[in-house]
């Protein structure tokens, strides 16, 4: 008996961007760009302004391009805007643009209400899920009261404990101090998401199996991290060696 060809859903960790302009106010952020990004461990280097977080926005449909398509583990990210849920979560770059509840448990409950769990057992969920991290003392506590890094803590967990197929995390390192980014480090490298990181500092990505360096909204270098950041930092140094000289 012939077997069903497989849902395109069932590829494990599968995004493609296929032609797509996006503009951003008046800006055209991307034009005709086209990727698959299929790799575990992809990291996204470049100067402000490149494109990292208008990437991030456009896989978890917070933006739709104004020509071409984007696609998540099967999901058109405009026409299944329903699951794609299940399928991606970003982290925000600012985690005050992320969080909307008083306590750290409300806002990881929203997480699994929004998938359609009942309010009290998102809550229990939420609670067990801090105490099985050593955070029980968190989940009453008001967002508002702690720190920026405390509250970037608190947008990864709510990501995670809904566990999308694929996590792309926004500039995750820039507000942690030396221990909880190492201790963020090791939680990515034990993890068997799918997950992408924007950031500036390329030591957390040049391990990465990939690594995209984008450029005004381009493709500057794609490959192994090691490659891409050492390329990148070069590329710095001249320039700033050259604004140096301008100066001198
Ligand atoms: N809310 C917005 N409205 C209009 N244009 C925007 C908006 N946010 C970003 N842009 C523009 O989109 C382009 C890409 O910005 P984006 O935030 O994606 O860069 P980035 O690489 O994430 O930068 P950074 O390293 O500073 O976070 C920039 O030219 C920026 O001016």
């Amino acid at each position: 008996m012939p077997q069903p060809t497989p849902p395109e859903t069932s590829s494990p960790h599968s995004i493609r961007l296929e032609a797509v302009t996006l503009v951003r106010g008046n800006q055209h952020v991307f034009e005709g760009l086209t990727l698959s990004l299929q790799e575990t461990r992809i990291g996204l280097i470049g100067d402000n302004g490149a494109g990292k977080s208008s990437l991030f926005r456009l896989i978890s449909g917070l933006d739709q391009p104004q020509q071409g398509r984007v696609v998540v583990h099967g999901c058109d990210t405009q026409a299944d805007r329903r699951q794609l849920s299940k399928h991606v979560g970003l982290m925000f770059q600012n985690p005050d643009d992320q969080i909307i509840f008083p306590t750290v448990a409300e806002e990881l409950a929203f997480s699994l209400t929004a998938r359609g769990e009942t309010r009290q057992a998102a809550r229990q969920q939420a609670r067990d899920f801090l105490a099985q991290r050593g955070l029980e003392a968190w989940a009453g506590r008001a967002v508002g009261e702690l720190s920026q890094g405390q509250r970037q803590q608190v947008c990864l967990l709510a990501l995670q404990i809904s566990e999308p197929a694929t996590l792309l995390l926004d500039e995750p390192f820039a507000s942690l101090d030396l221990l909880s980014q190492a201790r963020l480090a090791a939680q990515l490298e034990a993890s068997d998401h799918q997950i992408l990181v924007s950031t500036h500092l390329l030591e957390h990505v040049y391990d990465f199996e990939r690594v995209l360096w984008l450029e005004q909204g381009k493709v500057r270098a794609d490959g192994p991290g090691r490659e891409v950041c050492e390329a990148y930092a070069e590329n710095v140094r001249e320039r700033a060696a050259a604004e140096r000289g301008r100066h001198a």
